[in-house]
Protein backbone atom coordinates (compact mmCIF):
# COMPACT_ATOMS: atom_id res chain seq x y z
CA UNK A 1 0.00 0.00 0.00
CA UNK A 2 1.16 3.46 -1.28
CA UNK A 3 2.09 5.41 1.68
CA UNK A 4 2.28 9.19 1.71
CA UNK A 5 5.44 10.80 4.13
CA UNK A 6 6.14 13.94 5.57
CA UNK A 7 9.49 15.13 6.75
CA UNK A 8 9.26 18.62 8.79
CA UNK A 9 11.49 20.79 10.67
CA UNK A 10 13.28 24.40 11.22
CA UNK A 11 14.93 25.67 8.15
CA UNK A 12 18.35 23.73 8.18
CA UNK A 13 17.19 20.85 10.57
CA UNK A 14 17.73 18.51 7.88
CA UNK A 15 14.88 17.70 5.96
CA UNK A 16 15.49 18.31 2.43
CA UNK A 17 18.82 15.86 2.90
CA UNK A 18 16.56 13.49 5.06
CA UNK A 19 14.19 13.00 2.47
CA UNK A 20 16.21 12.42 0.19
CA UNK A 21 17.81 9.64 1.94
CA UNK A 22 14.17 7.69 3.15
CA UNK A 23 13.18 8.24 -0.54
CA UNK A 24 15.89 6.24 -1.77
CA UNK A 25 15.44 3.97 1.04
CA UNK A 26 11.56 3.54 -0.05
CA UNK A 27 12.64 2.82 -3.27
CA UNK A 28 14.09 -0.28 -2.31
CA UNK A 29 10.87 -1.42 -1.21
CA UNK A 30 8.26 -0.04 -4.30
CA UNK A 31 7.93 3.09 -6.54
CA UNK A 32 8.80 6.38 -4.85
CA UNK A 33 8.18 10.28 -5.47
CA UNK A 34 10.23 12.38 -3.82
CA UNK A 35 8.89 16.12 -3.93
CA UNK A 36 8.79 19.42 -1.94
CA UNK A 37 7.21 22.44 -1.09
CA UNK A 38 6.76 25.29 -2.42
CA UNK A 39 6.43 23.15 -5.27
CA UNK A 40 9.22 23.35 -8.54
CA UNK A 41 6.44 24.17 -10.75
CA UNK A 42 6.40 27.67 -12.50
CA UNK A 43 3.88 28.96 -9.48
CA UNK A 44 5.68 27.37 -6.30
CA UNK A 45 8.81 29.02 -8.11
CA UNK A 46 6.78 32.23 -8.05
CA UNK A 47 5.65 32.06 -4.92
CA UNK A 48 9.58 31.47 -3.37
CA UNK A 49 10.76 34.19 -5.78
CA UNK A 50 8.23 36.75 -4.74
CA UNK A 51 8.52 35.90 -0.98
CA UNK A 52 9.77 39.34 -0.03
CA UNK A 53 6.45 40.86 -1.92
CA UNK A 54 4.09 38.56 -0.89
CA UNK A 55 4.13 38.27 3.06
CA UNK A 56 1.52 37.96 5.59
CA UNK A 57 -1.97 36.58 4.47
CA UNK A 58 -1.03 36.55 0.81
CA UNK A 59 1.95 34.70 0.73
CA UNK A 60 -0.04 32.18 3.18
CA UNK A 61 -3.18 31.71 0.69
CA UNK A 62 -0.16 31.57 -2.36
CA UNK A 63 1.44 29.01 -0.33
CA UNK A 64 -2.11 26.56 0.25
CA UNK A 65 -3.15 27.30 -3.46
CA UNK A 66 0.42 25.53 -4.82
CA UNK A 67 -0.38 22.86 -1.99
CA UNK A 68 -4.24 22.08 -3.42
CA UNK A 69 -2.69 22.68 -6.84
CA UNK A 70 0.07 19.76 -5.63
CA UNK A 71 -2.29 17.60 -4.07
CA UNK A 72 -4.64 17.41 -7.06
CA UNK A 73 -1.65 17.45 -9.87
CA UNK A 74 1.10 15.67 -8.39
CA UNK A 75 0.66 13.86 -4.67
CA UNK A 76 -3.05 11.91 -5.43
CA UNK A 77 -2.19 10.59 -8.87
CA UNK A 78 1.06 9.45 -7.66
CA UNK A 79 -0.61 7.39 -5.10
CA UNK A 80 -3.11 6.45 -6.72
CA UNK A 81 -0.96 4.69 -9.01
CA UNK A 82 0.99 3.10 -6.42
CA UNK A 83 4.34 5.12 -5.63
CA UNK A 84 5.06 6.28 -1.85
CA UNK A 85 5.42 9.95 -1.91
CA UNK A 86 7.99 11.58 0.39
CA UNK A 87 7.47 15.77 1.13
CA UNK A 88 9.87 18.04 2.31
CA UNK A 89 7.41 20.38 4.22
CA UNK A 90 3.94 20.39 4.28
CA UNK A 91 0.72 21.74 6.16
CA UNK A 92 3.24 21.94 9.46
CA UNK A 93 5.19 24.55 7.59
CA UNK A 94 2.42 27.01 6.85
CA UNK A 95 1.28 26.27 10.63
CA UNK A 96 4.88 27.83 11.66
CA UNK A 97 6.15 30.18 9.04
CA UNK A 98 2.76 31.74 8.72
CA UNK A 99 2.57 32.03 12.03
CA UNK A 100 6.01 33.53 12.23
CA UNK A 101 4.78 35.89 9.40
CA UNK A 102 1.87 37.48 11.41
CA UNK A 103 -0.91 35.15 11.29
CA UNK A 104 -3.05 33.12 13.92
CA UNK A 105 -3.20 29.35 13.68
CA UNK A 106 -6.64 29.18 12.99
CA UNK A 107 -6.70 31.86 10.09
CA UNK A 108 -3.50 29.28 8.36
CA UNK A 109 -5.79 26.17 9.18
CA UNK A 110 -8.79 27.22 7.48
CA UNK A 111 -6.45 28.13 4.60
CA UNK A 112 -5.48 24.58 4.73
CA UNK A 113 -8.51 22.26 6.21
CA UNK A 114 -9.12 20.47 2.87
CA UNK A 115 -6.12 19.27 2.54
CA UNK A 116 -5.49 15.86 2.49
CA UNK A 117 -3.28 14.31 6.45
CA UNK A 118 -0.06 11.92 5.34
CA UNK A 119 -0.01 8.93 6.83
CA UNK A 120 3.03 9.95 8.34
CA UNK A 121 4.29 13.21 9.45
CA UNK A 122 8.07 13.27 10.52
CA UNK A 123 9.30 15.49 13.19
CA UNK A 124 13.09 16.56 12.66
CA UNK A 125 14.76 18.22 15.67
CA UNK A 126 18.34 19.47 15.73
CA UNK A 127 20.65 21.43 18.50
CA UNK A 128 19.23 25.41 17.74
CA UNK A 129 23.60 26.10 17.38
CA UNK A 130 24.05 23.93 15.26
CA UNK A 131 21.13 24.59 13.00
CA UNK A 132 22.39 28.50 13.99
CA UNK A 133 26.05 27.57 12.07
CA UNK A 134 24.08 25.67 9.10
CA UNK A 135 22.40 28.83 8.19
CA UNK A 136 25.04 30.62 8.53
CA UNK A 137 27.51 29.05 6.06
CA UNK A 138 24.36 30.23 3.55
CA UNK A 139 25.23 32.92 1.11
CA UNK A 140 21.64 34.13 0.94
CA UNK A 141 18.93 33.86 3.63
CA UNK A 142 14.92 34.25 2.80
CA UNK A 143 13.03 36.81 4.52
CA UNK A 144 12.02 33.86 7.08
CA UNK A 145 14.97 32.58 7.71
CA UNK A 146 16.02 35.98 8.68
CA UNK A 147 12.36 36.63 10.90
CA UNK A 148 12.08 33.77 12.85
CA UNK A 149 14.87 31.51 14.98
CA UNK A 150 15.77 27.58 15.62
CA UNK A 151 14.10 28.53 18.98
CA UNK A 152 11.03 29.75 17.77
CA UNK A 153 10.57 27.62 14.77
CA UNK A 154 10.69 24.34 17.24
CA UNK A 155 8.48 25.89 19.84
CA UNK A 156 5.65 26.71 16.85
CA UNK A 157 6.80 23.37 15.88
CA UNK A 158 5.57 22.00 18.98
CA UNK A 159 2.50 23.80 18.61
CA UNK A 160 1.83 22.45 15.23
CA UNK A 161 2.09 19.05 16.49
CA UNK A 162 -0.11 19.51 19.62
CA UNK A 163 -2.94 21.09 16.50
CA UNK A 164 -2.98 18.68 14.11
CA UNK A 165 -2.83 15.44 16.62
CA UNK A 166 -5.38 16.40 17.85
CA UNK A 167 -7.11 16.25 14.26
CA UNK A 168 -6.14 12.92 14.36
CA UNK A 169 -2.37 13.09 12.24
CA UNK A 170 0.05 10.21 12.75
CA UNK A 171 3.39 12.25 13.74
CA UNK A 172 6.26 11.15 15.07
CA UNK A 173 9.62 13.67 16.42
CA UNK A 174 13.14 12.35 15.46
CA UNK A 175 15.91 13.75 17.86
CA UNK A 176 18.81 14.22 14.96
CA UNK A 177 21.27 15.55 17.43
CA UNK A 178 24.82 13.20 16.89
CA UNK A 179 22.55 10.91 13.74
CA UNK A 180 23.80 10.52 10.26
CA UNK A 181 20.96 11.47 7.42
CA UNK A 182 20.91 7.49 6.96
CA UNK A 183 21.13 6.87 10.55
CA UNK A 184 17.81 9.80 10.77
CA UNK A 185 16.12 7.46 7.40
CA UNK A 186 16.27 4.04 9.41
CA UNK A 187 14.57 5.52 12.37
CA UNK A 188 11.56 6.85 10.31
CA UNK A 189 11.61 3.82 8.13
CA UNK A 190 11.40 1.81 11.65
CA UNK A 191 7.44 3.81 11.73
CA UNK A 192 6.47 2.59 8.34
CA UNK A 193 5.33 -0.87 7.67
CA UNK A 194 7.26 -1.82 4.47
N1 LIG B 1 21.77 14.32 9.96
C1 LIG B 1 22.65 15.26 9.54
N2 LIG B 1 23.88 15.30 10.07
C2 LIG B 1 24.77 16.23 9.66
N3 LIG B 1 24.51 17.19 8.75
C3 LIG B 1 23.29 17.20 8.21
C4 LIG B 1 22.28 16.25 8.57
N4 LIG B 1 21.16 16.53 7.87
C5 LIG B 1 21.45 17.60 7.11
N5 LIG B 1 22.71 18.01 7.30
C6 LIG B 1 23.38 19.17 6.68
O1 LIG B 1 22.73 20.34 7.16
C7 LIG B 1 22.57 21.32 6.15
C8 LIG B 1 21.08 21.69 6.02
O2 LIG B 1 20.40 20.53 5.56
P1 LIG B 1 19.10 20.63 4.67
O3 LIG B 1 19.29 21.57 3.52
O4 LIG B 1 18.71 19.24 4.37
O5 LIG B 1 18.09 21.30 5.72
P2 LIG B 1 16.60 21.82 5.50
O6 LIG B 1 15.90 21.57 6.78
O7 LIG B 1 16.02 21.21 4.28
O8 LIG B 1 16.82 23.36 5.28
P3 LIG B 1 15.81 24.43 4.57
O9 LIG B 1 14.48 24.26 5.20
O10 LIG B 1 16.39 25.75 4.93
O11 LIG B 1 15.84 24.16 3.12
C9 LIG B 1 23.17 20.71 4.89
O12 LIG B 1 24.50 21.18 4.76
C10 LIG B 1 23.19 19.21 5.16
O13 LIG B 1 24.25 18.54 4.50
C1 LIG C 1 5.84 25.10 2.37
C2 LIG C 1 5.91 26.54 2.75
C3 LIG C 1 6.88 27.36 2.23
N1 LIG C 1 6.94 28.66 2.59
C4 LIG C 1 8.02 29.49 2.01
C5 LIG C 1 9.16 29.77 2.91
C6 LIG C 1 10.39 29.69 2.03
O1 LIG C 1 10.57 30.88 1.31
C7 LIG C 1 10.03 28.67 1.06
C8 LIG C 1 10.51 27.31 1.48
O2 LIG C 1 11.85 27.19 1.22
P1 LIG C 1 12.80 26.03 1.75
O3 LIG C 1 13.84 26.00 0.70
O4 LIG C 1 12.00 24.78 1.86
O5 LIG C 1 13.29 26.48 3.10
O6 LIG C 1 8.61 28.76 0.95
C9 LIG C 1 6.00 29.19 3.46
O7 LIG C 1 6.03 30.39 3.77
N2 LIG C 1 5.05 28.36 3.97
C10 LIG C 1 4.95 27.06 3.66
O8 LIG C 1 4.05 26.34 4.17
Amino acid sequence: MPRFVVVEGPNGAGKTTTARVLAERLRATGRTHETTETTRTPFGNMVRAQEKWLAGRPLALAVAADRYAHLDNEIQPRLRAGSHVVSDRYVPSSLVLQRIDGLTVEEIWSYNLHTTPPDLTVYLEEDPETIRQRLAARTTLSRLEKTGSPELELELYHDARAFLGARGWRQIVIDCRGLSPEAVADRIHQHLPF
